[in-house]
């Protein structure tokens, strides 16, 4: 049998640079982590493209695959629901594959209690004048909007602790090498327990 790949999870204050370390993560060629593209209400951004950035849905849509299960872990977060599909990351890991989910910290912590044995990630911005910076210069928000963020940024840092690691996000290649080698780390530490190295002590 296949062992199940690993579910790795990103998360932090939304502005810190999740998006932008995440596909600078599935750019590199010798990324092998499936990407988990989520369901959201929001509205798509100017370039954003549906089911590549993210499936965009009504929240009827939402509501009803919420009700049927559908998803693994959803939160609204300013205004708009995300959710993740479960069918997507069951059929992924159970062929052996790791998946990569990037979302908010709510939606972590659900999948904190329904996946203990994930790697939770927490991306922390080099200081909290700088995640204001990055949310302004990014440009996609109005003033209510960013003031808002802010105020949900700072209870996001709060949770930290229930992460297994941080991770800054001072330079996005720094982030990306980071993340790369806690997921290479834990790898290694489960292969501790890993049936295909057993196997070897049976073979005379
Ligand atoms: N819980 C949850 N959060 C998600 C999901 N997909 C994206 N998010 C998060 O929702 C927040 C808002 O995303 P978005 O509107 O794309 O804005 P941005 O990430 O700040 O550019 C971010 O923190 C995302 O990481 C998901 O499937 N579930
Ligand atoms: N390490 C970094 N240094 C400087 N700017 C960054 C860095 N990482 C991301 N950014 C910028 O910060 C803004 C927010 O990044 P984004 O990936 O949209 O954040 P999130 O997905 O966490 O909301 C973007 O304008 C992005 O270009």
């Amino acid at each position: 049998m296949k062992e199940r790949g690993l579910l790795i999870v990103l998360s932090g204050p939304s502005g810190v640079g999740k998006g932008t370390v995440r596909k600078a993560i599935f750019s590199q060629n010798d990324t092998d982590f499936q990407y988990s593209i989520s369901m959201t209400t929001r509205k798509p951004r100017e370039g954003e493209v549906d089911g590549v950035d993210y499936f965009f849905k009504s929240k009827e849509e939402f509501e009803q695959l919420i009700k049927e299960e559908r998803l693994l872990e959803w939160a609204e977060f300013v205004g708009n629901y995300y959710g993740t599909p479960i069918d997507y990351v069951e059929k992924t890991l159970s062929e052996g594959r790791d998946v990569f989910l990037e979302i908010e910290v709510q939606g972590a912590l659900q999948v904190r209690k329904a996946f203990p044995e994930g790697l939770f990630i927490f991306l922390m911005p080099p200081s909290l004048s700088e995640l204001k910076n990055r949310i302004v210069t990014r440009g996609t928000e109005t003033q209510d909007i960013i003031n808002n963020r802010m105020k949900v940024a700072k209870e996001e840092i709060e949770m930290m602790d229930a992460y297994d690691y941080v991770v800054e996000n001072d330079h996005v290649d720094l982030a990306c090498g980071r993340i790369r080698a806690i997921v290479t780390a834990e790898h290694c530490r489960r292969d501790r327990i890993a049936l295909r190295y057993k196997k070897m002590l049976e073979v005379e």
